[in-house]
């Protein structure tokens, strides 16, 4: 077999009409320029430059012709007549540049050289190598929304996507929706998956829920699955999913790429990255409601959402204007928490570092509780408190949140909760139980500064694998006797749930998953471990020393 650093070509070129060593092996092209005197220079740019194989997007030949070149797709670009007149031939490699930011863009360098034969070589073997390449899409189903967000999508998929994809020889079905659960119920039942190596969806964290719900509905029933059965294990979701932001929250997109821009993440999808991420099901008495991603909350964000759907002509100042709205009515609510701890697995929903590209704590914790592995037994139902390993916290709460990643976004770049996973099969339960304004104005604010979260009285957070919350409305007669004897003041906002007019705290909030309002408030949350691939790879760590002055670059 052959070794990766194999050299498969070795030539001079030129780029711009300075001499350059290129070379080509199996993982990298290189191109060094030659220096005329080899004196080690400490501010001169560095000459030497290397692209991994993996991030060239595509090569393509120019033909020159009376000091012109036509480019492949027909157009004409003025070259310098060469000195001499003698023949030069040229191809161009476009490969990808990191920005600021975790942006990649499109960067190209021409390389010319005398000899026909040598340039066919050139570009037959970069194509050799990308088409050996398997992780590559070829074919993908694109979904677009044209409403979502500033009703962009259309117009960025065809200026910003569509020609980076025809340029890497990527081929797309495209489907613009024309209603909500267009893209879901397309993929669940009229698709022809086979013939795709990937979905892409154009819009926001909406359309990204309802490509997820297609898909993995389609696999479960596929499978034989019955996902309203909360104990089933899931079939892990073979094609992977783009996401081309295009709404007015990109959540799932910045947390698994590091920015919301579409170029980045056509990038992402054209060199065929792949990010493993968990989804949780959520059942209410063994009926299947919707699976959740990034956040599920009750109390405060379940209200806010409510709130802000009143709204939604406001566009999204609605979210700042709810939010402000819920801070000041300041309800708390009453309820029972049961919830498995993940046992074994490694990071704490404490832990200084964040789950990055290539992140150990997924891969270790993906290996114990792959869906497929099944080494992970879960534990029985929780019956009664000392059943199992499951717990139980009874109390009154302002907020019961469950995020199944850091959920960072530019407003709050940390997110609820900067230690959580993408893909390491748990979700990190936080409690933010009744307490003052003050001190719940102390939790917000630390959502967007460097403080720990967790680090105040009132706020409880557990790495989980599964969780169940009952309304206190809900409980068994007996228990809420116990609870009236407890607090006589209680049977009040059992009445005022339906009497909203007497201004009392109701009983009940409603869940937010993922942007979505959940229609029963007792709920059963599983974590299913690397449930879908996304083309993504996480978010990279800065490079140690970036090379600024790439002359190559455009
Ligand atoms: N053609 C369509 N017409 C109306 N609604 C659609 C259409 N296509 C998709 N939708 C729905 O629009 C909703 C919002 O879409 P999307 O997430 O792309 O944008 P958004 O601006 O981020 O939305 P929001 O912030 O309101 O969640 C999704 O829930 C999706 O189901």
């Amino acid at each position: 077999m052959e070794r990766p650093g194999r050299l498969l070509l070795l030539s001079e070129l030129r780029v711009r009409n300075a001499a350059y060593d290129v070379s080509l092996n199996r993982s990298l092209l290189t191109w060094k320029k030659r220096v005329s005197s080899p004196v080690y220079h400490p501010f001169r740019p560095s000459l030497s430059h290397n692209v991994p194989v993996s991030e060239i997007i595509s090569v393509r030949e120019e033909e020159e012709e009376n000091g012109s070149r036509q480019k492949e797709d027909g157009s004409w670009k003025k070259m310098k007549e060469q000195e001499g007149g003698d023949c030069r031939q040229s191809f161009t490699v476009m490969y990808v540049e990191r920005g600021r930011q975790h942006r990649w863009r499109c960067a190209e360098v021409t390389f010319t050289c005398s000899d026909g034969a040598l340039c066919q070589r050139w570009v037959s073997s970069i194509r050799e190598q990308l088409a050996s390449i398997g992780s590559r899409p070829k074919h993908l189903l694109v979904y677009i929304n044209p409403f979502g967000g500033k009703r962009q999508g259309k117009r960025v998929y065809e200026q910003k996507v569509a020609p980076l994809f025809a340029q890497a020889g990527v081929s797309t079905h495209v489907i613009v929706t024309e209603y909500a659960n267009h893209a879901r119920d397309h993929l669940r039942t009229g698709a022809e998956l086979k013939k795709y190596d990937g979905v892409v969806c154009v819009g926001g964290d909406g359309m990204f829920s309802e490509i997820i719900h297609g898909l993995i509905w389609r696999t479960q029933v596929d499978g034989g699955v019955d996902l309203n059965c909360p104990d089933e294990t899931l079939s892990p979701c073979s094609l992977r999913i783009g996401i081309i932001p295009a709404g007015s929250t990109d959540c799932i997109c910045f947390a698994t790429v590091g920015t919301n821009d579409p170029v980045t993440s056509a990038l992402h999808i054209i060199v065929g990255d792949s990010q493993p991420m968990d989804v949780c099901s959520v059942h209410h008495n063994n009926a299947f409601l919707r699976f959740s991603v990034s956040l599920l909350g009750y109390g405060f964000y379940g209200d806010v959402l409510t709130d802000s759907e009143r709204k939604r002509w406001m566009g999204p100042a609605r979210y700042d204007l709810s939010g402000l709205k819920m801070f000041l009515t300041h309800h708390y609510y009453e309820g029972t928490v049961s919830y498995l701890p993940a046992r074994g697995t490694m990071g704490t929903p404490r832990d200084a570092s964040t789950c990055r590209s290539g992140c150990a704590v997924c891969q270790h914790n993906g290996q114990l509780l792959s869906e497929k592995g099944e080494k992970y037994e879960l534990s029985d139902a929780p019956d009664c408190e000392s059943e199992g390993e499951w717990r139980t916290v009874r109390g009154k709460f302002l907020a019961i949140n469950a995020a199944s990643m850091s959920c960072a976004c530019p407003r709050s770049p940390k997110g609820l909760s900067p230690a959580a996973h993408l893909a390491d099969g748990t979700t990190d339960l936080i409690l933010v139980r009744k307490c003052s304004r003050f001190d719940f104005l102390r939790h917000l604010l630390r959502h967007t500064s460097k403080d720990d979260q967790f680090d105040l009285t009132f706020v409880e957070v557990h790495r989980v694998r599964r969780f169940r919350f009952t309304p206190r409305y809900c409980q068994s007669d007996s228990d809420l006797e116990l609870d009236l004897q407890e607090n006589k003041h209680q049977i009040f906002s059992q009445i005022c749930r339906d009497h909203p007019a007497c201004g009392c705290t109701p009983a009940y909030s409603s869940w937010n998953c993922d942007g979505e309002i959940l229609t029963h408030a007792a709920i059963d949350v599983r974590a299913h471990c690397q449930l879908i691939k996304l083309f993504a790879r996480g978010i990279e760590e800065p490079p140690v020393f970036e090379d600024l002055t790439n002359p190559c670059a455009i």
